[in-house]
């Protein structure tokens, strides 16, 4: 992912490391300017001097530009990242996303992009000041031999800790990256779970104490342990400094002539060289995080992987059937290692038919809806679509001719109609009077004036945006649960007799026993099956209806 990321911005990159490269040789050409005025009695002073003023504005641009450039990068980054990890939700197959979870692509979205975009501020810390210790080698090297190679020595061994600490820190890291994914979806019951927590106290001590605080706390422990393993890495890096510098001036240098002018030219560049190699030793864990982080985005994106090509404005022919032939769906239950089977389910649709589809609690409706309007793949059997078996290559365009009401629905602040025009909004605000809504909420611009609505209003405007989106088929899964005798009326009543009426398919699951009778066609679901048991039919329900449930199950 960070290779990716780098890829993709590499001129800005190049320039921006250019630039630091600069800054760096510039302050270690700084360093040999203060040295060789410390060190040498004859030399222009004038000239030294603009020469010293013209290096250090040299050296100021080159980190202000630097410094802009790898801000920008980092920007462009945090934004590259949260727009590719959003396009793929939207790309992934729904099956793989309800199994990821929101939280997972929430602690992607926000904590892991954040640290990913650090490392483009922590990049040119470590490339100037890599470039200042090695320009300070270099000038080492210059003046003895022998000390350049006690250096090489000491970095090495240095390095070689540094590893093996690495190695350990990045492991308590990884663990805390992914504990903070289970932290995002605690973080999500702390909104969402705000009325259960307000009403009892015993549920609200346990949450934030047995669950919340024990997560935060692994978050911290794993993380400072991690860095704690970086920062006494490099506190044993900062130990090998002096260590040399001790020996240097009191092992190396013994009593030579110059004695003086030696140690003050070795003194100065361990002096000038401490700062750079601290920022370095700090700054190389920031550059693990975002790794780790990096590898975190990899793992939950490659999780989100898309198998069905998404369609862009299509054109729908008029819908003549969709029939499932032996279509199958398991959901395996891990804490219970118990598994759920729906079907195989043998089912015939055609515009104009209204099917109400019953059933109790768990016997597998709403997973049947989602298998029909293809946001499950059937994993046996098939489903065509006007003779056309659909496939993966085919499944976006299959349920474009779809609009659903699930009890989980979610409503957005506007209609993302493609083709919105002035027309839709008087049409969306006449629904909205004909739903009762016209004082609570009106369509302008395709924007809702607001969505602070009970949930029964909120189910209503879900209804005018079905209506809106004008699609072949629609599937309403309880949506009259919670409304009123009198919405239901109009739901019932009205609504549904105008679809038939309008030549849409309907497919409703409804526990309203009341109305089963205005259904064209009946289907009973138990235990995952479709089943045929007149008994359990309401009395009211026409003859019509009951012999539709018996050619419903016989469909092959
Ligand atoms: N996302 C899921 N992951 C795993 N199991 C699931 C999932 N959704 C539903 N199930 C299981 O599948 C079975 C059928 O659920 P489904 O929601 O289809 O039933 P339903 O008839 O719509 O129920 P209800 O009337 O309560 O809405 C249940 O046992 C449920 O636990």
């Amino acid at each position: 992912m960070l290779k990716y990321l780098i890829k993709q911005s590499k001129p800005l990159l190049l320039s921006a490391s250019f630039v630091s490269i600069l800054h760096g040789m510039g302050s270690v050409y700084l360093l040999a300017q203060i040295s060789a005025a410390l060190t040498t009695d004859q030399f222009d002073r004038g000239q030294a001097a603009l020469t010293f003023a013209v290096t250090a504005l040299c050296v100021m641009f080159g980190y202000m530009i630097g410094a802009i450039l790898f801000e920008r990068l980092g920007q462009r980054a945090q934004s590259d990242l949260r727009s590719f990890i959003a396009q793929r939700v939207i790309q992934a197959d729904y099956r793989q996303l309800e199994q990821l979870g929101a939280a997972r692509v929430q602690s992607a979205l926000s904590e892991h992009c954040t640290r990913v975009a650090e490392f483009f501020v922590s990049f040119p810390i470590i490339l100037t000041n890599a470039i200042i210790v090695m320009g300070c080698l270099a000038y080492l090297a210059l003046l003895s031999w022998q000390v350049f190679l006690l250096a090489v020595l000491v970095i090495g061994f240095g390095s070689v800790g540094y590893h093996l600490a690495h190695l350990r820190a990045i492991r308590h890291l990884d663990i805390a990256a992914k504990e903070q994914d289970n932290l995002f979806a605690y973080f999500r019951s702390l909104t969402d779970g705000a009325k259960e927590l307000r009403l009892n106290c015993d549920k609200r001590t346990t949450f934030f104490d047995g669950v919340l605080k024990r997560s935060i706390e692994r978050v911290r422990k794993e993380r400072t342990f991690g860095m704690s393993i970086f920062v006494a890495s490099a506190s044993w890096g900062n130990f090998l400094i002096y260590a040399f510098i001790g020996m240097v001036l009191f092992l190396l240098v013994g009593d030579v002539p110059d004695r003086a002018l030696i140690m003050t030219g070795y003194a100065l560049v361990f002096v000038y060289m401490v700062g750079p190699l601290e920022a370095l030793l700090l700054n190389i864990p920031r550059a693990n995080l975002a790794q780790v982080s990096a590898r975190r985005i990899e793992e939950i994106t490659q999780a989100m992987r898309s198998s069905e090509p998404q369609v862009e404005n299509v054109e729908l022919p008029p819908l003549k059937s969709i029939v499932l032939h032996g279509v199958v769906h398991r959901y395996y239950h891990e804490q219970k290692d118990e598994m759920f089977t729906l079907g195989p389910i043998d089912l015939q649709f055609q515009p104009g038919e209204i099917t109400f589809l019953i059933g109790g609690n768990g016997s597998g409706k709403t997973t049947l809806a989602k298998l029909l309007v293809g946001l499950y793949p059937p994993e046996e059997g098939s489903i065509t679509l006007n003779d056309q078996t659909i496939d993966d290559a085919n499944r976006d365009y299959y349920r474009q001719f779809f609009t659903t009401i699930f009890s989980d629905f979610h409503l957005f602040d506007r209609l993302l109609e493609g083709n919105h025009d002035n027309q839709l909004d008087q049409k969306g605000n006449a629904l909205l009077t004909k739903l009762h809504l016209q004082h609570k909420v009106k369509v302008e611009n395709g924007a809702f004036s607001t969505l602070t609505l009970s949930q029964g209003q909120r189910k209503r405007l879900a209804l005018v945006v079905a209506y809106l989106e004008n699609r072949p088929f629609l599937v309403f899964d309880e949506w009259a649960a919670d409304q009123d005798p009198v919405f239901k009326e109009i739901f019932y009543h009205e609504l549904l007799p105008e679809l038939r009426a309008m030549g849409k398919a309907v497919l409703v699951i409804s526990h309203d026993d009341r109305y089963f009778h205005l259904a064209d066609r009946l289907i009973r679901m138990e235990n995952g099956q479709l089943i045929f048991d007149p008994a359990a039919l309401p009395t009211t329900q026409s003859t019509k209806a009951l012999s539709s449930l018996i050619v419903a199950n016989s469909v092959a």
